[in-house]
């Protein structure tokens, strides 16, 4: 397969396991993006990748070789970390070539390779400025522009955005995605930030302690997430208590939700419902009561807060869908099954 592959990649560092038996394949060309809490393991995964750490045991594979024991220099990488690690006596053009001429490439074809990748940046005609006289957005350009100078296989970035201001961080993870289209370069992003990994990737991999939860498109990873932890991480979901009929459907305080089954077996779940899915209408047979405890307008959306006997529910709507109500109102509570995801874990 061209593409990376992990093959049961596991990182222990003494008795601790950072990394717990991971298996991913990346096919070429694919942006993927390791996303998950402080701690999860996604530096470590990361590094392996590099091979700045040794998996304690595991394959790393890439185009169909095993490179798990070749070192770092030798894996066609190219890197950008937090610390952009540019050279700051340099000017721009020096630091893009440096790659080139630590490779003993002739100064023309380096001049024309420092060309085309100032003007893949958007920073045409900047070769002979100090890197320190940059600003923060452009000197992160330049850091990505000298990891890809020699055209590596592999793109791998550690939070490369985190140093930068939320506006342009958002602006940065859009050229960043598009630069690599363009180029259709195999990338890797370590990052936190769940809005920029849903920006940016094909493939977003949730970690929690180790493990990978889940590995899937971001709307997928939104609309269908595995698993409880998932569920909860990526972006807000209203979790609630089910329990199975004697048909087997789930019923949420005594209201059937038609068309949602608990899997054989099971006579307890939780399911997840995105805010956006929870429809507010006029309390009757069918609805599942609640009453309105906080409204929230943002503007551009609504958020309306519900107690359902206990349980606590937050619906979001736009001002033009927004629902008649107040602080205090009793109201009946619809969920349509394509939204409901029975988690089982
Ligand atoms: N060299 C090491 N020796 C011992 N423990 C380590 C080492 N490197 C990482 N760890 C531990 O492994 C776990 C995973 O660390 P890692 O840096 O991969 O997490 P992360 O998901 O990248 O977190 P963050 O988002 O905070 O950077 C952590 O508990 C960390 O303390």
């Amino acid at each position: 397969m061209s593409g990376l592959a992990l093959n049961n990649v596991t990182k222990q560092f003494g008795a601790f396991t950072a990394v717990d038996n991971v298996q991913l394949s990346v096919p070429h060309g694919t942006f993927v993006c390791l996303l998950g809490p402080s701690g999860c393991g996604k530096t470590t995964l990361l590094r392996m990748i590099a091979g700045l750490d040794m998996p304690t045991s595991g394959a790393i594979v890439l185009d169909g070789s095993d490179i798990t024991a070749i070192p770092t220099h030798k894996r066609d990488l190219g890197m950008v970390f937090q610390s952009l690690a540019l050279f700051p006596h340099l000017s721009v053009g020096e630091n893009i070539a440096y790659p080139l001429r630590i490779r003993g490439t002739a100064k023309e074809a380096q001049k024309k390779r420092v060309d085309e990748l100032l003007t893949l940046i958007h920073l045409p005609g900047y070769a002979d400025r100090p890197v320190n006289k940059l600003s923060g957005g452009q000197r992160q350009r330049v850091a990505i522009a000298r990891a890809l100078t020699i055209s590596p296989k592999l793109f791998l970035l550690d939070e490369p955005l985190s140093a930068l201001d939320a506006k342009l961080r958002e602006a940065m993870q859009v050229e960043l995605r598009q630069l690599q289209q363009k180029l259709g370069i195999t990338t890797i992003v370590v990052t936190h930030d769940q809005r920029e990994a849903m920006t940016m990737a094909d493939t977003v991999v949730v970690m929690n302690s180790g493990e990978i939860r889940q590995a899937a498109s971001p709307i997928e990873i939104y609309r269908r997430p595995a698993d409880r932890f998932v569920a909860d991480f990526i972006g807000s979901t209203n979790l609630l208590n089910v329990e199975a009929d004697s048909a087997g459907r789930a019923t949420v305080l005594g209201k059937v939700i038609e068309g949602v089954l608990l899997p054989p077996g099971l006579s307890k779940a939780t399911i997840s419902v995105r805010p956006e899915d929870v429809h507010l209408t006029v309390p009757s047979s069918n609805t599942i009561g609640g009453k309105v405890t906080f409204i929230r307008d943002l503007g551009g959306t609504i958020e309306t807060f519900l107690d359902l006997s206990g349980t606590q529910v937050v619906a979001v709507s736009t001002p033009r869908e927004r629902p008649l109500v107040n602080v205090g109102d009793e109201v009946g509570v619809k969920l349509s099954p394509d939204v409901c995801v029975v988690l089982q874990k």
